[in-house]
């Protein structure tokens, strides 16, 4: 608890001086006058003090009134807010969209202001620039399209890559985030569509773990579709071709990878969205040559595993208990494997037993059912987690959900398929056998519509002590008499920043399991005993930079430990290896870029 008390404290501190007046380091500007203000990094719009106009030759270029930050930051929220009045009675996608446009239009115009409204109101802003709307928008995209940012390399530009790279204008890059499009959220292949991803991720980057946008890079590799309708559209935006396989595909993969390395060689590459064959292939390719991590396979199953941690404390049980949790997994993807291998692992470490033995409490299903050693073709991903019918009490291969919950009846049912609604009614209910007091439902899958089933259905037909969570957000749901059914946010947000961050700070050239492990217990040790009895597994949104600052000091004092640490900036080995928790922890926050304006100092 007294983490939150500590965390709530500092962020009302943060709040009352938001606008108030530390004065900023200056920000050297190479350029003048109207190209200032069509630079979004700079831009200040009506903001520039007067001096600076005069200084930077913006004079007449602007209406002659200054504004202030607070004035423009209440001006755009006021202007967001009569869009939410206009929009009334108009469709979900309608009012999603509209809401994304605008804040988008920010973005490109003003960086300072839109990261300090993101930041300010993350829980209210995540689901337009992340989970659900992002989906939204890479499905439409092509159409959306008005100016590009990131980088794309595509088929084409093999053998050209190393020279492209440095066409990107910033001198230093920390975070890549890089998407094949080949599995965006659970919508499938959207080709060149799928930039959406890496730009909203980044976007979470910056306002929870406060990289500096300056030094992040949003990159799409379109390597061809598979997906017909896309193909066939003429706004679509991407090369028209189908897919690369094998060696020609990993060899765009690995040209990209050496230019990034060559031209900066301490940035670190989240590979994101990748169908799971290339997931699991490219992790295993690059994770001991490259500073690297897949977050659908690592994030998700660190999440997740917090997640199932915290279950097993708000049934009122202690960790060791998690050894006996019957847990079903739906999806047997990227993320699915990924939950499992570290679940499994986290089994083996609390119970002192081989993996192998810590398996017999996970049963996995796929799109054909119970996924079991007598699989014709069983895929050589999923084939350590199959099981063996001698062990089933009945069960076969290829049984269907409803089958597989009647008969375990688990403690935990979790979802990370991508298909809407397979937790139906008849498997919800089938819930309430559960062998644990408060069973827990995970639907994970995004975006909302692809979730495995609402919270409403789950606390309707689970039943009312359910423990819920998604990886979109859901309302809590009334459950009458005051009573709340509390939902969770299952998502990889809540680790992903902390990773790139903490690894960032700590120097490493690699990130590790120990690393990543780090990372997923200190998430699941964050929550406090009162929160977790009433079944809330994870922070809200609002305080997600508190704790990516905690995860990015688990993960930076994992680096040290494993002494992959070689420190950053003017921090080096020594000075982060001799730094206490509390320490490491505000070492963390104080790396955290916050926007403010700083005064523009124009060199030529
Ligand atoms: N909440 C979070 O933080 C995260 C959520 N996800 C979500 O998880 C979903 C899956 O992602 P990946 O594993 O990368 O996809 P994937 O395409 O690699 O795997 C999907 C799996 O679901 C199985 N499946 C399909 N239809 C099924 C059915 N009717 N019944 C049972 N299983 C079925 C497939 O056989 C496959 O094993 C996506 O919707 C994605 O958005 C992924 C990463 C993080
Ligand atoms: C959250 C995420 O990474 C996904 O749905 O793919
Ligand atoms: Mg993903």
């Amino acid at each position: 608890m007294w983490k939150l008390t500590r965390f709530a404290a500092a962020s009302n501190i943060a709040r009352s001086r938001r606008f108030s007046a530390a004065i900023p380091g200056p920000c050297i500007v190479h350029k003048r006058g109207a190209d200032i203000l069509h630079d979004p990094w700079f831009n200040k719009d009506t903001g520039f003090p007067l001096t600076e106009r005069d200084r930077l030759g913006l004079r007449g270029l602007l209406p002659p009134r200054v504004i202030s930050f607070e004035q423009q930051y209440d001006r755009f929220m006021n202007s967001f807010r009569s869009l939410e009045n206009n929009t009334q009675g108009q469709s979900d996608k309608v009012v999603s969209l509209a809401k994304w446009r605008i804040l988008n239009r920010l973005h490109d115009r003003n960086e300072t202001l839109y990261y300090r409204v993101l930041i300010d109101n993350i829980k209210e802003f995540a689901p337009i620039i992340y989970t659900p709307t992002v989906g939204l928008v890479c499905q439409n995209y092509s159409g959306l399209f008005r100016r590009p940012r990131g980088m794309y390399f595509s088929a084409k530009d093999k053998g050209e890559m190393m020279s492209m790279i440095y066409n990107w204008p910033a001198h230093e890059v920390d975070m890549i985030v890089l998407t094949d499009g080949s599995r965006i959220l659970g919508l499938g292949d959207l080709g060149v569509q799928g930039i959406g991803i890496p730009i909203g991720k980044l976007d979470v980057y910056v306002a929870a773990a406060g990289i500096n946008p300056q030094r992040i890079l949003p990159v799409m590799l379109d390597v061809g579709t598979n997906n017909q309708k896309l193909l066939e559209d003429r706004l679509y935006l991407g090369l028209r071709q189908p897919r690369l396989e094998g060696e020609e595909y990993l060899s765009i993969v690995d040209e990209f990878m050496e230019a990034v390395h060559a031209r900066w060689p301490k940035a670190i590459v989240q590979f994101e969205d990748f169908q799971m064959k290339w997931a699991f292939e490219t992790l295993e390719r690059y994770q001991k040559r490259f500073c690297m991590f897949n977050d659908d396979i690592q994030g998700t199953a660190g999440v997740a595993l917090a997640g199932l941690l915290g279950t097993v404390r708000a049934q009122g049980q202690p960790l060791t208990d998690f050894v006996n949790q019957k847990i079903v997994v739906v999806g047997a993807g990227s993320a699915g494997l990924g939950v499992l291998k570290m679940a499994i692992k986290a089994v083996a470490k609390i119970s002192g037993c081989s993996d192998s033995a810590a398996k017999s409490q996970f049963y996995l299903i796929d799109k054909d059912g119970l996924v079991t050693t007598e699989r014709n073709n069983l895929d050589p991903a999923a084939a350590p987690f199959a099981k063996n019918p001698r062990d089933l009490e009945g069960l076969t291969e290829g049984a269907s959900i409803i089958e597989v919950v009647k008969k375990i009846k688990p403690h935990v049912l979790l979802g990370l398929s991508g298909v809407g609604g397979i937790f139906n009614d008849e498997v919800l209910k089938a819930m309430r056998e559960s062998v644990s007091t408060k069973p827990a439902i995970f639907a994970m899958s995004n975006p909302t519509m692809n979730a495995e089933c609402t919270a409403i259905e789950a606390f309707k037909h689970a039943g009312e002590n359910i423990v819920f969570a998604s990886g979109s957000p859901f309302e809590n749901v009334d459950l009458g008499n005051g009573r709340v059914g509390h939902v969770n946010q299952a998502n990889n947000m809540y680790l992903f920043p902390g990773i790139g961050l903490g690894t960032l700070l700590s120097g490493s050239h690699l990130i590790t399991d120990g690393m990543l492990q780090a990372a997923a217990e200190c998430l699941a040790s964050y929550m406090g005993e009162e929160d977790i009895s009433n079944g809330i597994l994870y922070p809200s949104v609002d305080s997600i930079r508190d704790v990516t600052a905690e995860v990015g000091a688990a993960v930076l004092r994992a680096a040290v430990e494993e002494e992959l640490a070689e420190g950053h900036g003017d921090v080096g080995h020594r000075e982060l290896s001799h730094m206490s928790k509390d320490e490491t922890v505000e070492y963390v926050r104080s790396n955290m870029w916050y926007p403010v304006y700083s005064p523009l100092v124009h060199e030529k």
